[in-house]
């Protein structure tokens, strides 16, 4: 359609001039000067600056192309139409397809699937080339930068000039981690053709989260796509992001704890979030009683096996299996679940009772969601002060009796010492008016205050607690290890059995355990470096057979491991396998080759409970040798056996040498006064100095004894 003459046609004030110029224009090549004159007053054009360059641009696309700009705009607009048929038909078509020919399967970014997805698609070169990115700040875990600098990575570590390290550039340095960006994506993976959509959505959360106000919060999905009815290579194309992300998890630990009350509650996120995922803890790193340790390793291995869960329900046994680690602090409980946890494989998942986002309904919820196998922890069950209150009921202090005592017992306190510091004045004993108000009552109106709001809190009580560990709806599978300083305080309800299976003490150092942590500080870096050890290095081969349990496992079976646990004909546990502990007898030491196997298996020594020269005090064992189990790998042996010498603050040390600081060090130690904690701290401060170690421990021993006395907590500087 021609739209000049039918503007013009539509002018009656022109028509008559019309017929002028066009004769003119026709002359002209037709230009549509008159259209544009006539509709500028009429629209009001001319004080649109924008019309006005539209309009000169329309003279002078027609003068110059000599075009009718019309037709421009006719195919302009016809084009943008097709454009949208073209749309609207794709959309349909697309739709049509993807329902009839194609799969997919979305993944919410509040599940771990997604963390798997980005840090796998993160990786893929097609993907780190596409146009359409988002960049993030990868964070560095303390391992992952170790790795780097193992590698010798350009990151590695700057010094300033005064030789110390500096970081201040190190975060400038480290590269953002690039994932697709919000939209659709595509790419090849094993021969397959791949859509990948990250979509954005906002999802409503009236707890109001940090702020306390109901709010919107972001939350991400991702669709993938593949052509087919089967969503098949979806799956394996998941399955191989989940087994890139656990790549070098084998080696690592995760620890989980309760996600945001906000989260759990209102956004149906995870109900857990992984707070660290550190290197596996050795077992033979934990210096314990072999005794202790073989229990409980055995327990836990018979526990998890894959035929364990028929033979407790054909028994109508609940699933379920508990420990309590008990003793002072720093004597390695916690040390002891994460090396379990490592051994086994397991991820650790922290629960605090002290959680003020915590109630009983989140505890059960929390235990609900847990994996088919984990160790769930909870530290310092005595600190939770769960028991029964007097009129036999389970309660926490929030609602007991004990705590409105303690209030009182303090405000009499504080009396008391306002009535000493009156004495010490001198001043008589005026009775206040109750308007002198000072610090001290005001300190004790907050505490009061405090008490109250605690009062109101809904906390968990002990039957909560039950309810959640072993009520009916409660989760079935899970190794709960509980960990106490105080075990006299706990109630007996919680640590019955069939919620508590096995008990482990922990107690102070002997002298064999000071010697063992020397050692352990010292030996050279390869020694230390053994492969992270998971269950299969424990043959079970004469355990199992005696267990009414298990199914024998044939020794064949198992996976080939660097140690071995075994057990003799009497039941006393022995390792196998060359997991040899070094003599501590000189002579053995001495110019011994133990490559030879069986040197090691002669050397190996009796259990506690079978060695005449040890003796098992409970939690600990005392006598000169260290634990003979769990303790090195072949090569390790070899080396720990062999005269060849390592450095050491650049100074070589035999083996032998080191053992024999070792046990000097251990007969300095008095038995039984110090934890492993304490003595690891005093070798931390020397890590590189074992002689300037044992030269100095007399005199720490003395000093930290001598403050004890004097009722100090702190050790003074010369005494650390
Ligand atoms: N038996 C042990 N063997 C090896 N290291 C130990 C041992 N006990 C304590 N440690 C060391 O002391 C530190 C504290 O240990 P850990 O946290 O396991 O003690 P804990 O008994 O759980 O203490 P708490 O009761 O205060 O929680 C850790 O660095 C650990 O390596």
């Amino acid at each position: 359609m021609d739209f000049t003459r039918f503007i013009r046609g539509s002018t009656p004030s022109s028509t008559t001039a019309n017929a002028t110029h066009e004769a003119n224009n026709s002359a002209e090549g037709s230009l549509p000067r008159d259209l544009l004159d006539t509709l500028s007053p009429l629209l009001g054009f001319q004080f649109n600056p924008l019309m006005k360059l539209f309009m000169i641009l329309y003279e002078l696309v027609g003068n110059r192309l000599g075009i009718d700009p019309t037709y421009i705009l006719t195919a302009i607009g016809l084009f943008w139409a097709a454009s949208k048929l073209w749309d609207q038909l794709y959309t349909a078509f697309y739709a049509l397809v993807r329902r009839h020919f194609m799969s997919s399967i979305e993944v919410s970014s509040s599940d771990d699937i997604y963390l798997h997805l980005m840090k796998w698609l993160a990786a893929q070169p097609v993907m780190v080339n596409s146009r359409l990115l988002f960049a993030e700040t990868a964070s560095v875990g303390a391992w992952e930068e170790q790795d780097d600098f193992d590698a010798m990575n350009p990151r590695a570590i700057t010094q300033n000039p005064s030789g110390f390290l500096n970081f201040s550039s190190e975060e400038a340095k480290a590269p953002p981690r690039f994932t697709p960006a919000l939209g659709t994506h595509n790419f090849w993976f094993k021969g397959r053709y791949f859509g990948l959509s990250r979509r954005k959505e906002s999802l409503f959360d009236p707890s109001g989260g940090t702020h306390n106000k109901p709010q919107y919060k972001d939350k991400e999905k991702l669709v993938l796509t593949c052509f087919g009815r089967s969503p098949e290579p979806i799956k394996r194309l998941l399955k191989h992001a989940k087994e890139h992300y656990y790549l070098d998890h084998d080696a690592k630990t995760i620890v989980r704890r309760p996600s945001q009350q906000s989260v759990r509650r209102y956004s149906h996120g995870p109900m857990w979030q992984t707070v660290a995922d550190r290197p596996v803890r050795p077992m033979q790193t934990v210096v314990l009683d072999d005794e202790q340790k073989a229990r409980v390793l055995l327990d836990m291995n018979e526990y998890l096996h894959p035929a364990t869960p028929r033979w407790y329900a054909n028994r109508g046994i609940p699933l379920r299996r508990g420990y309590l680690f008990y003793g002072p602090p720093g004597t390695g409980k916690t040390s002891l679940s994460f090396a379990l946890a490592g051994v086994f494989g397991l991820d650790i998942y922290v629960i605090s009772l002290f959680d003020p986002g915590l109630n009983e309904e989140d505890l059960l919820a929390l235990f609900t969601s847990l994996p088919r196998r984990c160790v769930v922890l909870l530290e310092d069950i005595d600190a939770a002060g769960l028991r029964r209150s007097e009129n036999n009921e389970f309660s926490s202090p929030s609602s007991s009796a004990e705590t409105k005592e303690q209030n009182s017992e303090q405000e009499q306190k504080d009396k008391d010492k306002d009535q000493d510091k009156d004495k010490a004045q001198g001043t008589t004993q005026k009775p206040k008016k109750k308007t002198d108000w000072e610090v001290t009552d005001l300190a004790r109106e907050l505490r009061r205050v405090s008490y109250a709001a605690h009062f109101d809190k809904k906390g968990i009580t002990l039957s909560g607690l039950l309810n959640a560990i072993d009520g009916v709806a409660s989760h079935e599978g899970r190794v709960l290890i509980m960990t106490t300083n105080k075990p006299e305080t706990l109630d007996e309800a919680l640590i019955r059995p069939g919620r508590i299976d096995l008990q482990i003490g922990f107690s102070a150092a002997t002298q064999a355990q000071a010697r063992e942590l020397f050692v352990r500080m010292y030996e050279s870096e390869d020694a230390v470096a053994s492969p992270p050890p998971k269950f299969a290095e424990f043959s079970l081969k004469d355990h199992l057979s005696s267990s009414p349990l298990l199914p024998v496992t044939p020794f064949s079976e198992l996976p080939p491991t660097p140690c071995s646990l075994s057990s003799d004909k009497d039941g006393n546990m022995t390792d196998v396998s060359g997991v040899t502990e070094v003599e501590a007898d000189d002579e053995d030491d001495e110019g011994n080759d133990s490559n030879n196997k069986n040197d090691d298996l002669d050397d190996v020594p009796k259990s506690p409970a079978s060695n005449p020269s040890t003796k098992s005090t409970g939690s600990t064992v005392t006598g000169k040798k260290p634990s003979p189990l769990f303790l090195r790998n072949n090569n390790n042996t070899r080396k720990l056996n062999g005269s060849t010498a390592f450095n050491i603050d650049n100074k070589p040390m035999t083996h032998v040498e080191l053992l024999h600081l070792a046990d000097q060090f251990g007969s300095r130690v008095p038995a039984g006064q110090f934890s492993p904690a304490e003595l690891q701290g005093f070798l931390l401060m020397r890590k590189k100095t074992p002689r300037r170690a044992l030269a100095e421990i007399d005199a720490w021993v003395q000093g930290v004894l001598r403050q004890r006395a004097g009722g100090s907590k702190v050790l003074s500087l010369s005494v650390q």
